[in-house]
């Protein structure tokens, strides 16, 4: 064993020697090129290649180290179980943890059937003595190792695919935004004239606590997966990648709810645009070319928003002489509410709407007759959705969600009474929700409570149908149900003096919701009377 050791001393001794040979007989150039003639004479017989990304190239970052860095964390994510030592981040307010390859570790990836070999290089950075900006104390870079007969397919394809894959990763971990437009533009001193406010869109609507009959919602979730999917096709037939979605109904049916919905299934941020804070057609056209692609556009009431008359009437409008002057550009009269139809056409069907890509149009409405046919057409508004009041499936999906009864769970007399009352009592998934959430303790009472208001509301009661057909609207209703309980105020407020009005202010308040309910059943006995 010593001789061993003695040997191996003596040959590092040699070796070390040569060294200081090499170094000061041969001057540092000569040195250069023999090591580099030494390199290119392994490297012609390895049947490798090798490629070094860096994270700092120069003086800027290197984009592309940032992307590979992201994509090898979900290839290790992937491999996590094969891989022998990855590191683990959550940035702030992230909700994913994010794998990435420990210092000096090795990750083998394929692509195309091709073997690849990433390794994280990290080596202390020497100290520097003057830098324009701070730079980090290790010099980090990732070595990609790969047959030099695959050497073009990992140049092109693979790196455009790592590129790509980065993006997506990047947008699933970024907070999503709800944006708002308000005149005079963003308050937030670091967005100064940017025309959206931004706040974290957190809604936690998703297409499984939508009540919505289920055949009609895996229309509507392949719909949107098609689209979102659909980049190849829209640029093959020449069309501009959007689609537009109109959602039409009574209050409290889900249109809201569903765009919430939309949004988190594709993963995309929302625009909601109030119309009557724009003050012309170019304006709302700015709006539209600071938009993000993987968007969803909505205006909501378009039929409250804008005057819907026909383009005919528009154009009319805005001839000299028949109305206020005539306009300095094309553009319509300025001021609020002067967004004109023509003008929310081209926003969603002009050549302007197709800057940026990947984005949906949604406009909801409770009036789907009032809106003008050329707003309706295809290519506009490709799809129409109804939502309506509750259905029986969609009765189960609310039971399900609020108070955790499946079918099976009722036994078979109550779910047959459900059937045939659902239909007839008209009431909206927002009804419904309200009732069990009243009584979501007991999930007994909240069944029975239910079915109570549902018979009630079929056989004439709120909101319910007689004969087949509606009592009213459920517009009409809410304004006459605000109306009553305006008047009930004023009532009281009368007989009671300003002074002792005054003192029960904050008690009526806290009251509404009982006043509401009272009213209702004093109604339904007056009516059943
Ligand atoms: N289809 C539905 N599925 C689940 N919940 C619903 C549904 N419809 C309404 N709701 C519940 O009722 C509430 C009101 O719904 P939402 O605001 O989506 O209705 P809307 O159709 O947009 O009404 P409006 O026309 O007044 O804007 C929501 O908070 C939601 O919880
Ligand atoms: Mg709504």
């Amino acid at each position: 064993m010593r001789e061993f050791w003695t040997s191996l001393a003596s040959l590092m001794g040699v070796l070390a020697f040569c060294q200081g040979l090499l170094t000061t007989i041969f001057p540092p150039s000569f040195r250069y090129t023999f090591f580099k003639i030494f390199n290119r004479f392994s490297n012609y017989f390895s049947s490798y290649c090798y490629f070094d990304i860096t994270e700092i190239d120069g003086v800027n970052t290197n984009e592309l180290y940032n992307a590979v860095q992201l994509y090898l964390s979900s290839t290790a994510a992937a491999t996590a179980a094969s891989a022998g030592r990855l590191s683990l981040t959550r940035s702030l307010n992230s909700s994913a943890v994010t794998f990435g390859l420990a210092h000096n570790d090795t990750l083998f990836d394929t692509f195309k059937g091709v073997a690849i070999q990433w390794e994280h290089i990290v080596t202390e950075r020497p100290s520097q003595s003057f830098s324009w900006r701070p730079v980090p104390d290790e010099k980090r870079g990732f070595s990609l190792r790969v047959k030099k007969s695959a050497k073009d397919l990992v140049l092109g394809p693979y790196l455009d695919h790592i590129m790509d894959r980065a993006g997506e990763i990047r947008r699933l971990n970024q907070d999503r935004y709800l944006y708002t437009n308000s005149r005079g533009g963003s308050m937030d001193s670091s967005r100064p004239g940017h025309p959206w406010e931004a706040v974290p869109f957190k809604h936690p609507s998703t297409f499984e606590t939508l009540a919505i009959d289920p055949w009609r919602k895996a229309e509507i979730m392949a719909d949107l997966k098609e689209f979102s999917n659909g980049e190849s096709f829209y640029r093959a037939t020449g069309r501009a990648w959007k689609r537009g979605y109109l959602l039409y109904g009574p209050p409290g049916t889900g249109k809201s709810s569903m765009i919430a919905a939309m949004a988190n299934y594709l993963n995309y941020d929302i625009y909601d645009l109030e119309i009557t804070e724009v003050s012309s057609n170019s304006e709302l056209r700015k709006l539209l070319m600071k938009t993000t692609s993987k968007s969803i556009i909505v205006i909501e009431d378009i039929d409250c928003s804008i005057d819907l008359s026909d383009r005919q009437k528009d154009r009319h409008k805005h001839r000299p002489g028949l109305h206020h002057s005539l306009p300095s550009s094309d553009d319509g009269p300025s001021g609020p509410g002067s967004v004109t139809l023509s003008g929310l056409l081209n926003f969603t069907d002009g050549l302007w709407s197709c800057c940026g890509s990947e984005r949906i149009f949604v406009f909801t409405t409770n009036h789907v007759e009032r809106l003008d046919p050329a707003l309706l057409r295809c290519g506009r508004m490709d799809m129409h959705i109804h939502l309506r009041e509750c259905s029986f499936e969609a009765l189960k999906i609310l039971l399900r969600n609020y108070v955790g009864l499946e079918e099976e769970d009722l036994d078979l007399e109550t779910v047959a009474e459900f059937e045939t009352v659902v239909e007839k009592a008209g009431m909206t998934p927002a009804d419904v929700s309200e009732v069990l959430i009243r009584h979501r303790r007991d999930r007994i009472k909240a069944v029975m409570e239910l079915l109570l208001e549902l018979k009630r509301r079929a056989e004439g009661g709120k909101g319910g149908r007689r004969g087949g057909g509606r009592v009213s609207s459920f517009e009409d209703q809410e304004e006459e149900e605000k109306r009553e309980l305006e008047m009930m105020h004023i009532n009281n407020n009368i007989a009671n003096g300003d002074d002792q009005q005054k003192n029960e202010e904050k008690e009526k308040e806290g009251n509404v919701v009982l006043l509401h309910d009272e009213f209702y059943s004093n109604e339904n006995d007056k009516k059943s009377n």
